[in-house]
């Protein structure tokens, strides 16, 4: 007989929001309820929540096309996203969860010179890190993909392409399921569905705690991960940060036998694609160009990006597409996260991953987790910080970003 679904324990316990905790967490996506874990298992923190507006992965974690890559430019990126593909590479073992890391390889086309010129320079910049990516021809790109038109009369003429065969993708709910899970198991409050109002702070200007759906929580040490929230939840801080929300979709096919073997992406006509593992092709974009908190966007965007897959894979041209989607993802002037602490003592802060956050979960999380605990960052998160726009030191990887944005 069907166990029915009341005597189904729960993968993590529905739990009371308590009156304090040592650590806070905002924000139930892979970043969060990742650092909560690495502040468990590696730290022995244990007196943590994480709250969520919504349901625990419902944001852009268990929203995102699963691209997982290490392949940007400066040495700072390749450090922090590689960090992450290593840790991708046991994630499973170590959750006892299998989040389905695939590394399926990820290549990025080139159409034109400017691509050839910019992909080639971060080759040689990844090989500098010990980042693999290598230059394939058209021809070489071709026979890993074979549904790929190298045709020279194509509308955008495949030059070349850049190759990382450790990337790949990994199932996004299991990610959040996974860490969720190990969490609670190690103690950790998961709390859903409790919307953070304010972050309150004390008279010395320190955070003292939260104002929630649920009443006023106390906590010594506050870390912010919301995503497209972010700007929102920090501005009751007093912290004014340098985001711009936008929304970003995607969409599935109709499922068909497996003939798409990596990742393809084109930063040129702003389209990418996979095949997940039901057999849907998985298409992506770029942002919709308007700021917004939506979780939907706009038809012409998806045209645009359809139009541009279907003169890259012309074979895809009769497919039909079931469902297409949105999050709100939380875009820097230079498309790199801020990964830190703020000018708040106890406030913590993990954002403007935009496009691209969840390539670099476990990576995030564990560095995370170092800088709430330490109350240092770890060298890895160091560069990334919220002073940057003001000194402007910088860390431009709009080239590697793949998507427009
Ligand atoms: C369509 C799409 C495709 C993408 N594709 C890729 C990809 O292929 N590869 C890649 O690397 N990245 C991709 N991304 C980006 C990636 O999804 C994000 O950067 C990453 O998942 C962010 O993780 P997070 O945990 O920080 O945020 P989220 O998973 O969004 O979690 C933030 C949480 O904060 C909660 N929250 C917000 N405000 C409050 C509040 N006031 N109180 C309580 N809780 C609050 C939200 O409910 C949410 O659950 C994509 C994003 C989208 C939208
Ligand atoms: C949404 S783009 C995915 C990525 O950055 O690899």
């Amino acid at each position: 007989a069907l166990t029915s679904y009341k005597n189904v324990e729960p993968q993590w316990p529905d739990a009371e929001l308590k009156s304090e905790y040592d650590v806070i967490i905002v924000g139930a996506g892979g970043h969060g309820l990742g650092a909560a874990y690495y502040l468990a298992k590696e730290h022995g923190i244990t007196n943590v929540a994480v709250i969520d507006k919504g349901w625990l992965g419902g944001g852009n974690t268990g929203r995102n096309t699963t691209i997982i890559r290490s392949n940007y430019l400066y040495d700072e990126s390749a450090r922090l996203y590689d960090h992450a593909v290593d840790l991708w590479d046991g994630l499973s073992q170590d959750l006892n969860y299998n989040v389905m890391f695939s590394q399926r390889g990820v290549m990025m086309l080139a159409h034109n010179v400017h691509d050839v010129q910019s992909f080639k320079r971060h080759i040689h910049a990844n090989r500098l890190n010990g980042v693999d990516n290598v230059w394939l021809t058209p021809e070489q790109a071709k026979e890993k993909c074979p549904p790929l038109n190298i045709s020279p009369n194509a509308r955008y003429p495949v030059m070349g392409a850049a190759f990382q065969q450790r990337g790949g993708t990994a199932r996004h709910d299991a990610v959040a399921w996974g860490y969720a899970r190990a969490a609670a198991a190690r103690g950790v409050d998961i709390i859903q569905n409790c919307p953070v109002l304010s972050i309150e702070r004390g008279p010395d200007g320190a955070v003292s705690g939260l104002q929630t759906a649920r009443g006023f929580v106390k906590a010594k040490k506050i870390a912010v991960s919301a995503a497209g929230g972010t700007s929102v939840v920090m501005d009751t801080a007093g912290v004014r940060l340098p985001l711009e929300s936008y929304p970003l979709q995607a969409l599935v096919s109709e499922p068909v036998k497996p003939i798409f073997p990596q990742v393809v992406m084109s930063n040129t006509v702003h389209a990418y694609i996979s095949q997940s593992d039901k057999g849907e092709l998985v298409i992506g974009s770029g942002t919709d160009q308007y700021v917004s908190y939506s979780q939907r966007g706009g038809l012409p965007l998806i045209e645009h990006t359809l139009a541009a897959i279907c003169e890259v894979f012309p074979i895809f041209r009769r497919m039909r597409m079931l469902r297409k989607w949105g999050g709100v993802v939380d875009v820097t002037p230079d498309r790199s996260p801020i990964l830190g602490k703020t000018p708040v003592k106890g406030l913590y802060l993990n954002c403007g991953w935009g496009t691209g956050g969840f390539k670099a979960t476990p990576g995030s999380a564990h560095v995370f987790a170092h800088t709430i605990a330490q109350d240092e960052p770890h060298p890895i998160n160091a560069p990334f910080t919220l002073e940057r726009f003001e000194t402007g030191r910088l860390i431009d990887e709009a080239a590697a970003a793949a998507v427009a944005h």
